[in-house]
């Protein structure tokens, strides 16, 4: 496996506020990665080290086998799109992809010129007149244009409509189809993340809580329903995240490793939004654990 992002021991702090706390990650290359985490978290804090905006308090970070921004070459290899994603109101759409063609030595014209004409923008209209949505797309085709090994997008999808949000998607979908390009996106839709994404960070108070491709975390993820019991009784091998209890029935959200059998329960798969939101819960509820690495079992 070759990383793409490895991270040791990481972690940010803006003035007293820890925003980034012992943040150990190792991000494989060619995949789609989702970030998700409450408001807070650390979420943004972390991408932006990624690509070189910030740099850390503590620990150390390599993108592409480098120290973030150390120089031009890195630079054009990583392809970001913030928060809020920036563009110049003053400026055209055409301006813009003048722009980009200038600033980056491995500018693709026509792919750029194709995206805006499959969108349907006006290249002459001044970015300041789109809508919010308009111009994420236009700032998304700036960072593909530059043919980005990765590609950091913080909250891509935040200004979109719903199907403004699943064309987004399908189009960065079939775009990294057609280049291998390696994708880390952060958003607080699981739903969306779960269609495109196949590996999961989560970060959860300024914490890594888990991390690893989504197959392994849903092969080793369950919900077991019995008859009412502790969860020290519960079979060998299975460690609970969450119990709940009625009178008569006990749920438990488990990671077992294999599935196991329990005769006297119920045990189905968990979906990545119930996974995703167990880990919130633990995380928020009490003091960090150890960070799962499904990826490196
Ligand atoms: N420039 C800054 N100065 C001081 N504190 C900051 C700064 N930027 C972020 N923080 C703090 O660091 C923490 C992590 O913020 P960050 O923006 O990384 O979280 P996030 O997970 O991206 O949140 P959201 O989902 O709301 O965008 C928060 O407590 C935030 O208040």
């Amino acid at each position: 496996m070759t990383a793409i992002l490895e991270a040791r021991g990481l972690g940010k702090r803006y003035g007293r506020r820890q925003a980034l706390t012992d943040c150990t990650l190792s991000v494989p290359s060619g995949r789609v990665v989702g970030l998700v985490g409450p408001n807070g978290a650390g979420k943004s804090t972390l991408l932006q080290l990624a690509c070189g905006l910030l740099t850390p308090t503590s620990g150390t970070i390599e993108v592409l086998g480098e120290r973030p921004a150390s120089g031009p070459a890195q630079l054009a290899r990583v392809g970001f799109v913030a928060q809020d994603t920036p563009t110049y109101a003053a400026l055209s759409v055409a301006d813009h992809l003048r722009l980009g063609a200038r600033l980056n030595p491995t500018w693709d014209a026509h792919l750029a010129e194709g995206r805006i004409r499959d969108l349907g923008l006006d290249p002459g209209l001044r970015v300041g007149r789109l809508s919010g949505g308009q111009r994420a797309q236009v700032a998304l085709t700036l960072a593909v244009s530059k043919r980005p090994d990765l590609l950091i997008l913080d909250e891509p999808v935040a200004a979109l409509d719903p199907l403004a949000r699943r064309e987004f998607l399908q189009g960065l979908m079939e775009y990294v189809a057609e280049h291998g390009t390696t994708v880390i996106l952060s958003s607080h839709l699981v739903s969306d993340l779960e269609r495109v994404c196949d590996h999961l960070v989560s970060l959860v108070a300024s914490r890594v809580q888990i991390a690893g491709d989504v197959d392994d975390l849903l092969g080793s993820h369950f919900r077991l329903t019995t008859a009412r019991r502790d969860a020290g009784d519960l079979p060998e091998g299975m460690h609970v995240l969450q119990a709940t209890h009625t009178e008569r029935q006990s749920t438990f959200i488990v990671r077992a490793d294999t599935p196991g059998h329990d005769p006297d329960g119920v045990l189905e798969p968990l979906g990545l939004e119930d996974l995703v939101l167990t880990y919130m819960a633990e995380g928020t509820a009490g003091p960090a654990r150890r960070p799962v690495q499904e990826a490196q079992r």
